[in-house]
């Protein structure tokens, strides 16, 4: 087993897991786009020469980069994986026995890039041969069966790294829930990550990766809002103290809307002691501090200490032991700020200590990085951008470099 895991945000990265957009994005209509979490129809093609520049500029800078699905075909070479694969695609309600059955012997038949197309891009009434019956008749022909998965894109909502040990998360949206039995499964059964000690999990209160912010070696920042739930945090919280992976995690309230379903859409470090944040919020984001005293009792008992709400950038700076956390000021209107907000211009990818990928349409944004010394990798998202996501939303660090003590 290699040895995988990344205590910081910045520390540079050397492994990241990518999701290149592939068929699953051809099942987006005009119809089903809000269910899927789509703002638009993405034309895939360009999407996809996008994802590959966006995958080259981390290759140019010395980034390994690992493929979901092509670590998902390796991981369902094994027959132990196939079955549990195919048994919790297949363990939907609305199947019923009749589909369930024959959908279960064709897919068992199915090799295993087949079968990650069937998992990824999902199986719809008008494409299926045999288990005619009542479900196969009463559904439209384009209802899915087996739903497709377009918001594997966004690798970072569906597993993270503390330190040694992986996260599998628990996506709260309908659309996206079948994601981390995926990143379940490869972390389980690909011979590259067993062994890997993982916490969290899918069947545990809503955790979603693009909400888990590692400060520092020790702080995490968990946002709560449309995704992750207070239950969520304190789960996380009580693991990741119980493990001795963080002495503080911040549970930072952000609006339960669309525009900011994540932390990492209002802020992300691009360095040790720097952050960019929407300014729109900026005055108003607050943190609790939950602390323990003993982390050795069992998990479930660890009495947590939660602080007063103080600002974020303070009760940050105090856990991180700085003296300041700079939020790097964009200085914009407020109206061009939500628009480069909404375009993921604060949904920065760090590769190293002030190096940073963002999308290159935020024109302004860019400029107040470099303004302060931040060197931007900038990438095209405009079709990309049509599932809301940016640069650190579409990636999961698996190793980065540890940050220098002191
Ligand atoms: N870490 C992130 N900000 N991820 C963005 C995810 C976007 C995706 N369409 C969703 O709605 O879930």
């Amino acid at each position: 087993m290699t040895q995988h895991g990344a205590d910081s945000e910045v520390g540079r990265l050397q492994t990241v897991m990518l999701h290149r957009p592939g068929p699953e994005l051809k099942r987006l209509t005009p119809r089903n786009n809000d269910k899927l979490l789509f703002d638009g129809i993405p034309w895939v093609a360009r999407a996809q020469d996008e994802h590959d520049a966006f995958a080259a500029a981390l290759r140019d800078r010395g980034v390994e980069v690992l493929y979901l699905t092509e670590l998902l075909a390796e991981t369902l070479e094994s027959e132990v994986a196939r079955n549990h694969a195919i048994t919790t695609a297949l363990s939907g309600l609305h199947l019923g026995d009749t589909m369930r059955g024959y959908l279960s012997r064709f897919l068992r038949d199915a090799s295993p890039e087949e079968l990650t197309g069937y998992l990824t891009a999902g199986i719809r009434n008008d494409e299926v041969r045999g288990g005619f019956g009542l479900v196969t008749s009463l559904f439209a022909s384009d209802d899915f069966l087996i739903d497709p998965l377009p918001n594997l894109l966004f690798t970072r909502d569906s597993s993270v790294w503390v330190r040694d040990r992986v996260a599998v998360t628990s996506l709260a949206m309908p659309a996206r829930m079948r994601e981390t039995q995926l990143t379940e499964l490869i972390y389980t059964e690909h011979p590259r990550f067993r062994g890997t000690r993982k916490i969290h999990g899918w069947h545990h209160e809503h955790v979603e990766g693009g909400d888990v912010l590692l400060l520092a070696p020790g702080v995490i920042a968990v946002g709560v809002g449309e995704r992750t739930t207070p239950a969520g945090v304190e789960r996380l919280a009580r693991q990741v103290f119980h493990a001795d992976l963080a002495h503080t995690v911040l549970a930072v309230p952000i609006a339960q809307e669309r525009a900011t379903m994540h932390l990492d859409t209002v802020c992300t470090m691009v360095d040790v002691d720097k952050i960019v944040m929407y300014p729109n919020v900026a005055h108003s984001l607050q943190a609790y501090a939950v602390t323990t005293a003993d982390g050795s009792a069992a998990e479930g008992e660890l009495v947590l200490h939660v602080a007063d709400a103080e600002p974020f950038l303070v009760a940050a700076a105090k856990a991180m032991e700085i003296d300041t956390l700079h939020q790097i000021d964009t200085g914009l209107d407020p109206v061009t700020a939500e628009r480069e907000q909404w375009d993921d211009g604060n949904n920065t990818l760090a590769l190293a200590p002030r190096v940073a990928v963002a999308y290159e349409r935020n024109d302004e944004t860019n400029a107040r990085l470099e303004e302060a010394g931040i060197e931007v990798v900038r990438i095209a998202g405009s079709e990309l951008g049509s599932g809301r996501g940016g640069p650190r939303c579409m990636s999961c660090p698996i190793s980065r470099e540890p940050l220098p003590a002191g």
